[in-house]
This record gives structure tokens, C-alpha cells and sequence, in this order.
């Protein structure tokens, strides 16, 4: 069965709203974990505008199941990684000025260099992952790197605007899904997932995790981070294994 792994950065930027202290997303990530969540996930941004260097070291500590920081490949992020040592770090493209991530890496040309970046951290038993779209080419370079996993964008899928859309999408993940998972790479979908859109995975075997952050947050505003985690955990736990 598929693991649901919380992403808790907007937490974070309800807490940086007012640079305070609360909500803590290290309290969070415990919640989520008490309500069956089977990893955590932060978002260490270079601009800091949610998840800031004190939530990565406590929870790099407090975490009962999996922590997973997700980062750009730079050495600063490089660097707090093998500090923090957490069980994966995904490499995630990131522009300041994007409001949340806007796609995957493009990892075309880069193999050599993102090999050579990831293996310190292989080094240190870390995991790694690649946040890639769902494109042939990006999936064979991602086997040429030698990460385990691929974390394959579904935000194309959720940002849908129409069913055809959606369905086009979907069966372009679907291909996605199947080329890895052939060349041997373990599979996590994630970005902008929620309690409706997740059900076309359903049916999809060998998805190793859903990472999802910005609809159970959503939900946590309204109804509670217990009830938010439960209810996604219930949905996936009638899926395919
Ligand atoms: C990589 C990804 O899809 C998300 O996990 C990422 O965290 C999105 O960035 P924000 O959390 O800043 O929206
Ligand atoms: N990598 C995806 C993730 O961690 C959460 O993305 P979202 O659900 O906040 O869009």
C-alpha cells in the first residue's frame, strides 16, 4: 500500500505571517505522525519564506518515521543535508519569484554533474529522490543518475482545468509511472494532490508514496490536522499496492 507522507511547510508560512513562533511545524510533523502519516516533508528553500534551518535540525531529531528534505541542488543545501542527515532528500527546481513549485527538474545534460552532487549524501546512507515531470527523456536521465526514486509532479494533473485535461494528464502520468518503475526506479507522486484528484491513482500499482502538504493543511485550517491526516490515510489505504 502506498505510504502518505505530509508535507507541513504551510505550517510554516502561517507562522511566518507574523515571524512568530506558532503554528510550530515541528509540533506538526508529531501530529501527523500520531494520525498516521508515514514520513514528513519540508521544503528548505533558499529564500526561507516558510521552513527555516530550526525546523529542519529539530525535526531532523524529533521525527519518529521519515523525514524527507526537499531542496535545491546547491551546496549550501548540500551541506545542511549531511548536518541533518534525514532518511531522503528530493532535489526540487526552485525561482524565487514561483509561488510554489511550477514543475520538475530538467535533468537533461546534468547527469554527470547531479551524480556527483548526490554521491556525499549516498555516502552518508541518505536517500535521494528527483522531482521530475512525467517526460520520457527526464526519466531516463533520472536512471543515469542513479537516485532510487523519482518523485513524478502531478501539479500539471491538478491544475487541470477541464476533465479532458485532467484525463490527458493523468495517462501521461500513467506512462510515466510505468517507464520508471521499468528501469528499475521506486516511484513517489507529488504537488497539489488532494481528497478528489488523488482517487485517479487508485487503481496504480507500486506507488511507493503520495507527498502531499497543501490540501491536508487546507483541510487542518478548517478541521483539525488529526482529522485532516486521518482522512487522506483512509483514502489511500484502499488503493492498489
Ligand atoms: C516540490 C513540491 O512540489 C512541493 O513539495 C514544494 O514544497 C512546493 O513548494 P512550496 O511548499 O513552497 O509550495
Ligand atoms: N513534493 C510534493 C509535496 O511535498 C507536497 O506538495 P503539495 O501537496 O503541497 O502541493
Amino acid at each position: 500500500m502506498p505510504k502518505l507522507v505530509v508535507n507541513v511547510d504551510h505550517i510554516a508560512t502561517l507562522r511566518q505571517a507574523r515571524l512568530g513562533i506558532e503554528p510550530d511545524p515541528v509540533t506538526a510533523a508529531h501530529m501527523a505522525e500520531l494520525a498516521g502519516a508515514e514520513g514528513i516533508i519540508v521544503h528548505l528553500r533558499e529564500d526561507r519564506r516558510h521552513i527555516q534551518d530550526r525546523d529542519v535540525a529539530l525535526l531532523s531529531q524529533t521525527v519518529k518515521t521519515n523525514l524527507h528534505l526537499e531542496m535545491a541542488a546547491t551546496p549550501e543545501m548540500q551541506k545542511i543535508a549531511l548536518n541533518t542527515a534525514p532518511h531522503m532528500v528530493c532535489l526540487v527546481p526552485e525561482k524565487r519569484q514561483e509561488l510554489t513549485t511550477e514543475g520538475g527538474l530538467d535533468l537533461r545534460g546534468r547527469e554527470t554533474e547531479l551524480r556527483d552532487y548526490l554521491a556525499p549524501i549516498h555516502e552518508r546512507e541518505i536517500l535521494s529522490s528527483l522531482f521530475i515531470d512525467a517526460e520520457p527523456e527526464q526519466i531516463k536521465a533520472a536512471a543515469a543518475i542513479q537516485a532510487p526514486y523519482v518523485e513524478i509532479h502531478t501539479g500539471h494533473f491538478a491544475d487541470a482545468t477541464s476533465r479532458t485535461a485532467q484525463q490527458q494528464e493523468l495517462t501521461r502520468l500513467l506512462e510515466g509511472i510505468r517507464q520508471a518503475q521499468d528501469l528499475g526506479l521506486k516511484v513517489n507522486l507529488g504537488h497539489g494532490l488532494n481528497y478528489t484528484n488523488i482517487y485517479g491513482f487508485a487503481t496504480v500499482p507500486g506507488i511507493h508514496e503520495f507527498s502531499i502538504g497543501h490540501s491536508i493543511i487546507a483541510r487542518a485550517a478548517l478541521s483539525g490536522l488529526d482529522r485532516a491526516v486521518r482522512d487522506m490515510v483512509s483514502i489511500i489505504k484502499t488503493f492498489a499496492p
